[in-house]
């Protein structure tokens, strides 16, 4: 059984990641963290969650009374840092899905991770992680006279842009074509006054209402076209990965890994 913490607990993804908790047969919730400020330290999770029995309350984020094997961080670049530091001064492992993170931030994390086992990914779904695989195979494989666009939709809330996951799907494609990302990527055309490049990868976002997470690859040619789309409905979906990638990391050697890892699809 292994004991989970989850940072930012009040959260969208915070509340779904502690049901998942709750839910799998391998897990258990033992610490549901919210800021300190937060006015739901002290009341029950269980009443918080709708109908869950479980004694548990809430408790702010520094992981000092807790008893833990993982804890998981879906919050934001700067409660993600502070959430990390306090990880590696408790020596507990962690699984991360905050998105938006700078270059820095990331150095940050690949610098915590040789003192704690950490397990990164921008998408926890299976379905996005064999994308990731799917995408890079269409692009060395549809390789003359091809044109790469990436489309994501998310719910009005979603602050970062483009998503976590189109970056990672274009990084996936610059990688399997031999191109530098930040080279190639193309998120703006608006002031251009010349026909777009084939080295190129063009993101396009769209925010509204409650999408939950949509992201389409487009490899288009000159008479074919192939569109590689993945749709999430479900919050959960990203919890159950969450959960699961806890239950796989916590013992690892430290070190930086992904859910690519954690699913054995490298
Ligand atoms: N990797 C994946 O598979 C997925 C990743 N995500 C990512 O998860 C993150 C959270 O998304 P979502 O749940 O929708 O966002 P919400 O806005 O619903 O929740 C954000 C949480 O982070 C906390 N938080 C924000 N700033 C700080 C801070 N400075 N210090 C401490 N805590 C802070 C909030 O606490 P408070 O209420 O006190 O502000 C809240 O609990 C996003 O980065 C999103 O992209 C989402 C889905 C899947
Ligand atoms: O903020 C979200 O909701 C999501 N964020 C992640 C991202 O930025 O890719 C993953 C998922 O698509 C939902």
């Amino acid at each position: 059984m292994i004991k989970v913490a989850v940072f930012g607990a009040n959260g969208r993804m915070g509340k779904v990641l502690c049901e998942a908790s709750l839910s799998a047969d391998y897990a258990q919730l033992s610490a549901a963290l919210v800021r300190k400020s937060n006015a739901l330290i002290g009341q029950q999770v269980g009443i918080f969650l709708g109908h869950r029995d479980t004694e548990l309350i809430f408790t702010d984020e520094s992981l000092l009374s807790c008893d833990v094997d993982v804890a998981i961080d879906f919050t934001l670049p700067e409660g993600m840092k502070v959430h990390l530091a306090h990880a590696v001064q408790q020596k507990v492992p962690m699984v991360i899905g905050t998105t938006g993170l700078s270059s820095d931030e990331m150095q940050i994390l690949e610098e915590a991770a040789q003192h704690i086992p950490i397990v990164f990914s921008r998408n926890y779904s299976v379905g996005i992680n064999l994308l990731e695989n799917l995408v890079q195979v269409a692009a060395k494989t549809l390789s003359d006279d091809i044109d790469i666009e990436i489309f994501e939709a998310h719910h009005r809330h979603k602050i970062d842009a483009p998503s976590g996951t189109a970056l990672m799907i274009g990084e996936a494609i610059a990688k399997a074509k031999g191109w530098e990302h930040a080279d190639v990527a193309k998120f703006d055309r608006s002031h251009d006054d010349i026909e777009k490049s084939q080295q190129e990868i063009g993101y396009s976002v769209m925010r509204g209402g409650d999408i939950v997470g949509e992201h389409t690859a487009y490899f288009a040619a000159e008479g074919e076209r192939l569109e590689l789309t993945h749709k999430a409905s479900s919050r959960m979906t990203f919890a159950k990965g969450a959960v699961r990638a806890a239950a796989w990391v916590k013992g690892k050697p430290n070190g930086l890994y992904t859910m690519q890892d954690v699913l054995d699809l490298r």
